[in-house]
């Protein structure tokens, strides 16, 4: 049997951020590794009109729980969902919730986080660093503790191009910072936050490199490790393969592309996206916990979860495979036909920008508001072209993430155990991967039959007419007003009829 697995039975495991993209694909991996685990507590806080049961209700009945609730119908038994907020005080978490926390946990996987870019600062501190801290003074306070496992970005030092399995200084002590976000004024605090960052292209990013001083810092006597990630993209094997539920990150874009809202890509041939599938992440934590607990380095470790180094996806390629499946199994509703041009030159950038993408919005919404519809695909494409002007900065930059933590650890795991929690992305087809993250966006996230596919082909194959129709008129108007105005034209034009006797 796999150590791995028979060390999370019978352990009482708390998880922040369960109900995220990590956390979710690293519960369906606990409960189907280890069905004899003792609970594991999640804090939730109640969502979009969800109270914490039917949030706990609908994730257990997703898709992605099938192969979990076939093979452990009640599985809802072992989970105990405990009201917390992170970014209150204490966390919101009741008194007798918080006794049974502090006696009986084992294992902490800290996954929660706030992953927009641009959150205001005082926000991205209060949930990025400051809920770092307050975890880590509960965890000091937990007898039964055997490991900490802190998740925090393989881009908190992107800063640098090569990047080593250490926790970098970064501009500002959390201390301080904590102190000023708590005092000082919102509009003051947006003032300064461009210098705060320094050379960290925005608050998310900022916030996770303080966070890991923070882990550092004040970790005490804890076994603590880190995880960094670096770009977590839809599932590769497990629980089955392209499993997603959304759109941060390359999805959006691949999403953008699909609907013919995005047809720019601004790398170059051999620009390195450095994607990681989220259940080798999850497969990653979940020995990099194993390991903090029953080796108990001496030193706090730091594992990179990245690809790169063992086996680049390169951009160029990863996108002809995303438009060849687009191709087969296109995406319903296409503002446009998928088509991209490639360019990395900034006025080339700007004109594509423009020409195709600005215009074409404004026409459309122009003729929807003749139609007597509500015009939004001006809306649609400012934030398309917004996001993509933020992720942009992640894909067209090159680093290097030192991976010696991470082999080190695959290499004391047995046969097994490298089997059953396989991070290794060595053995990773990407053009397999795309092919299936794409078809998972389509029917995880955009909720698309597959029976749609002719209707979808149907529709895009009347806008590549329409596409005809519009350029020929412009044509045809473009070359009548050349030859009204010069007589060069008009001598090209009169020696084509000649040619074809008209
Ligand atoms: C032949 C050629 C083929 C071409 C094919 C091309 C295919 C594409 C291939 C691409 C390959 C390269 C991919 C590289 C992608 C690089 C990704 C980089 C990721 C970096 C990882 C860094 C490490 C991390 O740890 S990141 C953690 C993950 N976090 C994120 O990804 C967050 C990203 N998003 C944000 O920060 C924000 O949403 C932002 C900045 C994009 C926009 O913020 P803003 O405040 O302006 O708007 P919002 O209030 O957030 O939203 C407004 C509106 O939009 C909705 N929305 C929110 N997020 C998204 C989203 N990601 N996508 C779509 N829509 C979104 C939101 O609900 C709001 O809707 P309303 O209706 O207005 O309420
Ligand atoms: N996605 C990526 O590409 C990468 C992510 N990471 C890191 O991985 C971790 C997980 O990211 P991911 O799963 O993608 O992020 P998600 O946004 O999908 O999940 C974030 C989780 O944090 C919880 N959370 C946020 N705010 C609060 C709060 N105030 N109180 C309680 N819970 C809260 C969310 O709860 P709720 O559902 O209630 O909002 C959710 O469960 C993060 O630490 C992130 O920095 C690192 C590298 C890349």
């Amino acid at each position: 049997m796999s150590a791995i697995a028979a060390y999370y039975n019978d352990k009482s495991i708390l998880i922040t951020g369960a109900t995220g993209f990590v956390g979710k694909v690293l519960m369906e991996k606990l409960f189907r590794t280890s069905p004899d685990l003792k609970v594991i507590y999640i804090l939730v806080r109640p969502k979009s009109g969800q109270t914490l049961k039917q949030r706990v209700f609908s994730i257990l009945n997703s898709e992605l729980f099938s192969k979990v609730r076939e093979i452990y119908p009640n599985v809802g038994e072992k989970i105990r969902a405990i009201y917390a907020d992170l970014s209150k005080d204490d966390f919101g978490i009741s008194k007798e919730d918080m006794e049974e926390l502090l006696s009986c946990t084992n294992i902490i996987f800290h996954c929660a986080a706030t992953v927009r870019f641009e959150d205001p600062l005082k926000y991205a501190v209060q949930l990025n660093v400051v809920a770092t801290q307050k975890l880590l003074l509960m965890a000091s306070q937990m007898p039964k503790l055997e490991a900490f496992i802190h998740l925090s970005t393989a881009f908190s030092n992107c800063n640098l191009k090569h990047i080593d399995e250490v926790v970098y200084p970064c501009p500002g002590e959390p201390k301080k910072i904590i102190n000023a976000m708590e005092w000082l004024d919102d509009a003051i605090i947006k003032e300064i936050t461009p210098k705060l960052i320094g050379d960290r292209p925005n608050t998310y990013i900022y916030s996770k490199a303080l966070g890991e001083t923070v882990v550092q810092e004040e970790g005490g006597k804890l076994n603590i490790a880190i995880v960094r990630p670096s770009i977590i993209s839809s599932t590769w094997q497990e629980p089955f393969p392209g499993w997603i539920d959304n759109v941060n990150g390359p999805g959006e874009l691949i999403i953008a592309t699909g609907k013919g809202l995005l047809q720019l890509l601004t790398v170059g041939p051999m620009t390195v996206v450095d994607l990681i599938p989220v259940d080798t992440v999850a497969n990653l934590i979940l020995a990099a916990g194993w390991y903090t607990a029953v080796h108990r380095p001496k030193t706090m470790l730091i594992y990179h979860s990245t690809s790169g180094q063992l086996n680049p996806c390169y951009c160029k390629k990863m996108a002809l495979q995303v438009m060849a499946t687009l191709e087969k199994t296109p995406f319903e509703k296409a503002f446009r036909r998928p088509c991209t041009v490639f360019t990395t030159n900034t006025i080339a950038k700007q004109f594509w920008k423009a020409v195709s993408h600005r215009i074409p919005a404004i026409i459309y919404d122009f003729y929807l508001r003749l139609t007597g519809r509500k015009p939004r695909i001006v809306k649609l494409m400012n934030r398309t072209l917004n996001a993509f002007s933020k992720l942009e900065y992640f894909i067209s930059q090159h680093w290097e993430w030192s991976i010696n933590n991470t082999e080190m650890l695959m290499s004391q795991m047995s046969p097994e155990d490298q089997r059953v929690f396989n991070f290794d992305v060595r053995q990773l087809n990407w053009l397999q991967y795309i092919e299936n993250y794409v078809l998972g966006l389509k029917k995880h996230l955009l909720k698309e039959d597959m029976a749609g596919i002719p209707e979808a082909k149907q529709h895009l194959r009347r806008l590549r007419n329409i596409n005809y129709i519009f350029n020929t008129v412009i044509f045809l108007i473009a070359w009548r007003l050349l030859i009204a105005r010069s007589q060069m034209a008009r001598n090209v034009w009169f020696f084509i009829c000649s040619l074809y006797n008209l």
